[in-house]
């Protein structure tokens, strides 16, 4: 076993999972694999894990890289944000734009290469990392509608995305302005918007002032806040996704490995409510705890009395508590699900 390393052609025949290597959606997703049950041990600074119960290897890689290497078929799966995958969406979108100007490609190749899409398709949402990318501005300072930074500096690490929303809001203010008779003389019709790539703290950019406006992640606006910074527009919603490439190796593996995600995060969202009732009451208690189906009911061995056990979702299970107490349940109890199966 002279000179091994885990890296090298162990790699064959394995599906390509990829996983974000650090940041927000780090923690959340090695949290999924381990629900799923995909075990495996990763050496220190390596970026690739082979898993030990089944026929995948990790790749860590930043969340905005996992779209490209998902798109263009190198790796199978992966997890990342709908707003990595949106960027990335509308970069390969600006690039074949880019190679129509250019005559590299005729109109009718750029509609049928924007037609197949970037490659990345969605398996499922994932429910975490919830997060709006965000037009900002100072708080205090003179711009106040998304109009008002046209042709000013934006600085953003969604560059693409910045671009496609710039573009559309140029094109409503020309319109607006040719309407009215307005439209400066010598319009180009290209960005007149300088959207600034930075890849990271951002919000930092307008205090020295790199830039006029920025383009960011909101999630508590705790940052935003601190940076004195307000919201005057949202580009995107995201969350975190799993997503695969558009013919990958296994597809029976991406299907199982889906199937027990899909479980994980019913397990994380739902309890288990456990209660004691009159029959007579059943109806009345069903209403209020239907469960994901329909409960399960038991006949106690106490005449007229039923356990009843039911899912519920976690967010509600407080006042659902107190109704079902109202209606005289006895003995309520929330278990924690660790897993489950639909
Ligand atoms: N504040 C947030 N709350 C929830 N999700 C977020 C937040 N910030 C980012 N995300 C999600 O996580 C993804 C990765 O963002 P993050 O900033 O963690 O990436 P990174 O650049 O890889 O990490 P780092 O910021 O540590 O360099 C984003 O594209 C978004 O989907
Ligand atoms: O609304 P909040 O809850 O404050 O979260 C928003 C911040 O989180 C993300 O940055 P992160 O902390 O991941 O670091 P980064 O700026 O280096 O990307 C994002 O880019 C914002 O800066």
């Amino acid at each position: 076993m002279a000179n091994f390393h885990p890296a090298d052609t162990s790699l064959e025949g394995r599906l390509l999972f990829a996983v974000p290597k650090k940041g927000r959606l780090n923690q959340a997703a090695l949290n999924l694999l381990e629900g799923a049950d995909i075990q495996f041990r990763r050496e220190n600074r390596l970026d690739i894990a082979l898993v030990k119960n089944l026929s995948i290897a990790l790749i860590f890689l930043p969340a905005a890289d996992i779209p490209t290497f998902v798109g263009e078929g190198r790796v199978d799966l992966g997890i990342t944000g709908w707003d990595q995958v949106q960027e990335h969406d509308a970069g390969v979108r600006a690039l074949y734009r880019a190679r129509r100007f250019s005559g590299e490609i005729s109109p009718e190749e750029e509609v049928a290469q924007n037609g197949r899409g970037s490659g990345c398709e969605t398996v499922l949402d994932l429910g975490f990392g919830g997060c709006k990318l965000q037009v900002q501005v100072p708080e205090k300072g003179i711009y106040n509608s998304p109009k008002d930074l046209v042709g000013k500096n934006i600085g953003t690490s969604f560059v693409h995305l910045a671009e496609k929303y710039f573009a559309k809001l140029e094109a409503e203010v020309d319109l607006e302005q040719a309407q009215t008779g307005d439209l400066p003389a010598g319009s180009t019709g290209k960005l007149r918007t300088k959207i600034i790539e930075l890849s990271g703290s951002v919000e930092a950019a307008c205090a020295l002032g790199v830039a006029d406006g920025i383009v960011d992640l909101v999630e508590s606006g705790e940052t935003m806040k601190a940076a004195g910074l307000k919201p005057i527009d949202t580009v995107v919603e995201t969350t975190a996704i799993l997503i695969k490439s558009r013919n990958p190796s296994n597809p029976e593996l991406v299907d199982l490995i889906a199937q027990r995600i899909r479980g994980v995060i019913t397990a994380q969202k739902y309890v288990l409510c456990q209660y004691n009732i009159r029959r007579s009451t059943l109806m009345e208690a069903t209403k209020i705890a239907p469960g994901k189906r329909a409960p399960t009911v038991t006949t106690l061995d106490e005449e007229g009395w039923v356990a009843v056990s039911v899912m519920v979702e976690k967010k509600r299970i407080a006042p659902i508590m107190d109704q079902l107490s109202k209606i005289g349940a006895h003995d309520i109890l929330v278990l924690d699900i660790k897993n489950s199966r639909d």
